[in-house]
Parts: structure tokens; C-alpha cells; sequence
């Protein structure tokens, strides 16, 4: 596990957009593509737009597959839908074409649209592992990531799919990545900055013995893959280095 801690987010943020082209570069060089993971919230929307405008030379973006690791059963209009935010900041500022952008179909019942994106994904790794480039997480300040949300049933999903879960807590669905897909990836980096958030990141990073129950971003760690937290020093504030 790699942990970074930055000052601001803005230094947070640069380094991570850095981070990003050079695995998107290698994963082009060796593949010819890059199969990204886009985490939705409010966190990346700043990253996002500084990829579109500033890192819009530094990678060839029409080899880079675009997914979401997690969405909010909302109509893909609504303004809660993850995919709509990545459209905004990232996806039509670089005029990424509709083929290499996989959404989640919200149009369809929750059950119905993680079977689906699941087909999608396969039949996009056209039968090998599904393995991606780089996975993007994000955290919520009780400590949830993609859509694994404390005390849900999909924290127990020991297969490599996406999921529907229903959230008590929001009253609503969720299509989410499961762990043992998250723990697939070459690369799984976390964003995360604010001080609402520092009581979960040191429980996920610090905790000796694993409450994944509670804090389901201790489920993150890949098989084979790298994991890396990208913090700023709000979030890391508790930590105990
Ligand atoms: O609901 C969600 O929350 C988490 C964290 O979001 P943030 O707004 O605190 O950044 C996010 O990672 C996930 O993709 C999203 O659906």
C-alpha cells in the first residue's frame, strides 16, 4: 500500500492527474488501450476538468475506455447520476466517443442494469480477466466507496461482477463494482481530501483487525494490483505518521 499525503488538495490533485497519464501511458504502450474507472461523487469533478483541460496533450484519450465503478439509481439525466458528472467535466470536454464510454443503464431495474453492465464489461475484456488498468475509488465519510455502503448484503458478493444493493440509510438502490472486481484491477487509487473524512480514512488505513462491516473500504486490496491513497492533510490528520 502507498500512502500519500499532500499539503492542499490542489498539489493532491496535480500529482494525481500525473499519476493517472503515466499508468494510462504504459497501459497504451503495452495494450494499445487504457481501461479506466471513473469514481463518482463530488470529489473528482475538479481532477476530472484538469484532465480535460490541462492533461488534454499528454495522453492519447482516444485510446481510453471510460467506466464507472459505481451509480446511483436516478434516470442518467438526473443530476445524482455519476455518470452525468463525468460526462460534464471529462467525457465531452475531450469528446470521447459514445463506444468507448460504459454507463450504467438506469433505465432499467436495478437488478436487471448490474446484470447488464456486467455483460458489457465482459464482453468489452472479451473473455479475459477483468482486469483494469486503474480504478479510481472515492470515499464517503462512513467510509463507504464505489456503492459498498456499511451493513449492505453486497459486501459479502464474493463474485468478480457489479451488484445492485438497496442503502437503508439513502432509501434507495445502487449498482455498484464488487470488492473481489475492485480487487482485480492493476491499479486501485483512492481520492480523498476534508477533515469529515479523516475518522474513516484512519480506521481503513490504521485498523489492525479489519471491520469491513463497517468500514467497507477495507475491503479494497488488490490481488495483484497496487493500491494507493492519494489524501490531503485534512483527511490524514488522525493518522498515526
Ligand atoms: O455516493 C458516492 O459517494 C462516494 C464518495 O463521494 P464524495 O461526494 O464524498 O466524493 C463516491 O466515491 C461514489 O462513487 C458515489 O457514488
Amino acid at each position: 500500500m502507498n500512502l500519500l499525503i499532500y499539503k492542499t488538495k490542489t498539489e493532491l490533485l496535480k500529482d494525481l492527474a500525473e499519476y493517472i497519464i503515466t499508468i494510462g501511458e504504459k497501459a497504451i504502450a503495452e495494450n494499445d488501450c487504457f481501461n479506466f474507472v471513473l469514481t463518482g461523487g463530488n470529489s473528482p469533478k475538479e481532477l476530472y476538468t484538469m484532465l480535460a483541460m490541462d492533461y488534454r496533450e499528454k495522453l492519447d484519450w482516444t485510446k481510453v475506455y471510460f467506466f464507472i465503478g459505481d451509480e446511483r439509481n436516478v434516470p442518467p439525466g438526473h443530476e445524482s447520476y455519476n455518470g452525468l458528472m463525468a460526462r460534464k467535466s471529462i467525457l465531452d470536454p475531450l469528446n470521447v466517443v459514445a463506444d468507448h464510454v460504459f454507463f450504467v443503464d438506469t433505465t432499467q431495474a436495478p437488478e436487471k442494469a448490474a446484470i447488464e453492465y456486467a455483460k458489457e464489461i465482459s464482453t468489452h475484456f472479451k473473455g479475459a480477466d477483468l482486469s483494469f488498468d486503474l480504478i479510481l475509488l472515492g470515499m464517503g465519510d462512513d467510509a463507504h466507496t464505489a456503492s459498498l455502503f456499511p451493513g449492505t448484503e453486497v459486501l459479502g458478493n464474493k463474485d468478480v461482477t457489479v451488484d445492485s444493493v438497496y442503502v437503508e440509510k439513502l432509501s434507495t438502490y445502487r449498482i455498484t463494482f464488487t470488492a473481489p472486481l475492485i480487487n482485480k484491477a492493476k491499479n486501485v487509487a483512492f481520492l480523498v481530501f476534508g477533515e469529515a473524512k479523516a475518522e474513516a480514512i484512519k480506521h481503513v488505513i490504521e485498523d489492525q483487525t479489519k471491520n469491513p462491516e463497517l468500514y467497507p473500504s477495507q475491503l479494497v486490496d488488490p490481488v495483484d494490483g497496487s493500491l494507493t491513497f492519494f489524501l490531503d492533510s485534512d483527511a490524514a490528520k488522525l493518522l498515526d505518521n
